[in-house]
Order: structure tokens, then C-alpha cells, then sequence
């Protein structure tokens, strides 16, 4: 591994715990000229230690009288992800950080840096052995706030939600769909019980980038099928309406499912760089049926618009079924934003059911695994005056540890009159 890599990881670290901001926004900060065994190994550092950044607090904070300025810090703490990584190289480990830090900063942190690396090589296989079931060891152990793992154990039991936060703590795999013209590759391994899909083996972009790029292979989770799939079991003809639809994954795998008897499938979302990717993500899948339109879900009504035999809901969630490869997102939840969030899926929710038609279907999705965001919600909906001209014919939900594939809720509703 490079100086650069380490170097800029230390900075990117050190950024994020100023403020918990998307992982993609920090890399754009990487250097231009960087080739890609730089940036992965950049990449893997800086995801690696956000990803268990309380545990690896937990492990140096024992040993320091109060933390360092903030890129001293950092540095110590992407240094001690690097022992968890690999605990068998500990001695060369601790020697490049310590020589590495020694280069940006004072002797003194030197020195201090080389007495607590060391005693943190031996304490973090203490601290990965040691049995944790309350929700305040369960936090740091896992890196995730409290609030949410109280949460969780409240919805799921400790076993289940201990299952969860190891399936969070995990390296997300990569799965791809064909969208036309798919053909066997090499780095595509076939998904028992999810047809069409496929894992990407590890080093496998090289082979599937131009797939890509031509507009034929979709990156994809197994879980973005559920919602789709579902709708298009009950329409067979007419028209449909995406809702929420940026940046067009879903849309284009109904645009790629449907049967022939669909004429149309109308993708709504709000102006802006969302919109304009899912646009340009149309034109590059040749996706003829798909119609983008930039509007406000709220503001919909049949008469723009006309009403649909199906409606696809695919609501902004609290990404609580995706933490696995959004590793950032744990942190930028608040219980307050939460509550928020669920009268924004009423709000999108009760917008959606205006533009079914008599007997068509609406089905609302999120990936979310909250029942608070998903059944709770829909209940609520189906109380409501506009709720009450809809039944519940189904609901599905993916539960990460269970499924081996993203979170989320799936409920489809029929129109009764
Ligand atoms: C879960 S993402 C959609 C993912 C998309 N369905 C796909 O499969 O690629 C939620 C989307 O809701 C959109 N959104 C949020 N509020 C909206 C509103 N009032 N009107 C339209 N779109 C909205 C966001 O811009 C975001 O793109």
C-alpha cells in the first residue's frame, strides 16, 4: 500500500467524524491522477474504519488520557483497523503507521502513537471475543448508534438483531441483472432463488464494465425485484406509473419484464441530478416504453396525468435494509428525522392511491426493514378516508440476515371502488 493511500485515508477519516457525510462524497475527494490499485486500497482503508469506528474508539481510548487532535486521531484509528484487518501482520503493521505518522507529525505523537498501537494490537482480539448482549455493548461492538439498536432489539429479539448488526459489519457483495442481451460470463455467478440475477466475483469489474457502459447490465440488488415483480403479477396490460422512480432501477426492470400488453410505464421524480441520471439512464438501456417525467409526487392528480392500472410507490426510507453497503447512513439517522420521514411515506402514499385506477393496484415499497415504515404505515393508510377504497392483497418483507440480500417491504393494495 502506498503513503498517498494511507495518507489520504487518514484525511478522509478524519472528515467524516467531523461530519458522518455520504462515502461517495468523500471519495470524490481522492486525487484525479490516482490510478485504481490507489483508490481501492484507499477506498478499503477508509471503509473499513468508518465501518467500525466505535469499536475501534473503544479499543485505543483505553489506552489514551484523552484523544489526540483530529488527525492524529484518525490516523490511529485507520492504523487500528489495519490490526483488525490483518492481526497476523501486527509488528509490520504497527512499524508503517508508526513511521507513517512520524512523517506528518511531532516525535512526541510518534512516541505516543507507537506505545498505544501496540497495546491495541492485544486488546482488539480481547474485545472481538467478548460476549455483548446489552444495547450499549451491542453499539460499540457493532458501530451502530444505541438509539437504533434499542430499536431494533425491541422489533426483532436479540438473536435476530445481533444477526443484523453482523450482516451490517459485513462487506456488501456486488449483483448485477441483464437488462437485453444477457450472455454467461465469468464474473457473473448465477442467484439460486432470485432468477435473472447474478453475483459479481471478486475482481470481475474488469470483465462486466463494457456491459455496463453499453447499457445492457444493470448493478442491482436482488431485493430492487421484489417490488416490480409483484406489480407486474397483477397488471398485464394498460399503463404504469414509477413513483420515486430516480435513478430508474426499478423502472427498468419493469420496462424489461412487463408483458407486451403494457403500452406504457411513466417515471416520476423530482427535478434535479437524480432525475437527469435516471433520464440518461433510459436513453443508455434503450428503455422505449419508459417515459421520464419531473414532477412532485404531491402535487399528481389524473387529470395531468390520467390514472394507471398500476402504480409503484418506491418511497424515500430510512435505509435501515441497505446499512450493509451504506455505511455512513447509521449515523445521519435521528429518531426526530424518522418520524419525519413517515409522514413523508403518508404524504407520498396518499398521493400514489389517487392515481390508481378502479381495480388496479398500488404497491408501496421501501428498504426499509422498520415495520414502522412499512406495515404500520400502510395500516394507518388503509384507516384513513382515502385508505379506505383499498384492500391489502400482499406484503413481503427481506430481512437481510435471512435473505442474504438487502432489507425491505413490499405491500401491494388493490382499488376496491
Ligand atoms: C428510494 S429512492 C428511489 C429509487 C428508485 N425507485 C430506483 O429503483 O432506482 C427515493 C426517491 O424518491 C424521490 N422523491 C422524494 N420525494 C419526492 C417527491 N415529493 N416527489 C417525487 N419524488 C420524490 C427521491 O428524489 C428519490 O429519488
Amino acid at each position: 500500500m502506498s503513503d498517498d493511500s494511507w495518507s489520504v485515508a487518514v484525511d478522509l477519516t478524519a472528515d467524516f467524524l467531523q461530519r458522518p457525510a455520504r462515502m461517495s462524497h468523500l471519495l470524490e475527494k481522492m486525487p484525479d491522477g490516482w490510478d485504481s490499485g490507489k483508490r481501492r486500497a484507499c477506498q478499503s482503508l477508509l471503509f473499513g474504519t468508518v465501518r467500525h469506528i466505535r469499536l475501534l474508539e473503544k479499543a485505543l481510548d483505553a489506552f489514551l488520557k484523552r484523544r489526540p487532535k483530529a488527525k492524529l486521531w484518525a490516523a490511529l484509528l485507520v492504523a487500528s483497523w489495519e490490526l483488525m484487518d490483518e492481526p497476523e501482520q501486527a509488528a509490520k503493521v504497527v512499524h508503517h503507521a508508526v513511521s507513517r505518522i512520524g512523517g506528518r507529525f511531532s516525535k512526541p505523537e510518534k512516541g505516543l502513537a507507537n506505545a498505544v498501537l501496540r497495546k491495541v494490537a492485544g486488546r482488539l482480539p480481547e474485545l472481538l471475543e467478548m460476549e455483548v448482549r446489552t444495547p450499549a455493548d451491542l453499539a460499540w461492538r457493532y458501530s451502530h448508534p444505541k438509539w437504533l439498536v434499542k430499536r431494533w432489539l425491541k422489533q426483532f429479539g436479540l438473536e435476530d438483531t445481533i444477526a443484523f448488526l453482523q450482516w451490517n459489519q459485513s462487506e456488501a457483495g456486488v449483483f448485477a441483472r441483464w437488462q437485453r442481451d444477457s450472455q454467461e460470463l465469468e464474473a457473473l455467478s448465477r442467484i439460486e432463488g432470485c432468477e435473472g440475477f447474478f453475483r459479481l466475483r471478486a475482481g470481475g469489474w474488469g470483465e462486466v464494465f463494457s456491459y455496463i457502459e453499453e447499457g445492457r447490465l444493470y448493478v442491482q440488488n436482488p431485493a430492487a425485484s421484489l417490488a416490480p415483480r409483484l406489480l407486474l403479477k397483477s397488471v398485464e396490460k394498460g399503463r404504469l406509473l414509477d413513483l420515486c422512480a430516480a435513478p430508474g432501477g426499478k423502472g427498468l426492470l419493469l420496462e424489461a419484464e412487463a408483458s407486451a400488453g403494457v403500452q406504457e410505464i411513466v417515471s416520476v421524480d423530482l427535478d434535479g441530478p437524480r432525475f437527469e441520471r435516471m433520464k440518461s439512464n433510459f436513453t443508455r438501456y434503450g428503455a422505449k416504453r419508459l417515459r421520464a417525467e419531473a414532477r412532485d409526487v404531491m402535487d399528481l392528480s389524473p387529470d395531468k396525468l390520467g390514472s394507471f392500472e398500476g402504480v409503484l410507490l418506491d418511497a424515500p426510507c430510512s435505509n435501515s435494509g441497505v446499512l450493509q453497503h451504506k455505511i455512513d447512513a447509521r449515523w445521519r439517522q435521528t429518531s426526530e428525522g424518522l418520524r419525519e420521514l413517515e409522514s413523508l411515506q403518508r404524504g407520498l402514499l396518499e398521493a400514489a392511491s389517487g392515481m390508481v385506477r378502479d381495480g388496479g393496484v398500488l404497491v408501496y415499497s421501501t428498504c426499509s426493514v422498520d415495520t414502522a415504515e412499512n406495515e404500520s404505515l400502510v395500516s394507518a393508510f388503509l384507516e384513513s378516508e382515502k385508505g379506505k377504497h383499498f384492500t391489502l392483497e400482499s406484503s413481503q418483507v427481506s430481512l437481510p440476515w435471512r435473505d442474504a440480500r438487502d432489507g425491505a417491504g413490499v405491500l401491494l393494495l388493490r382499488r376496491i371502488g
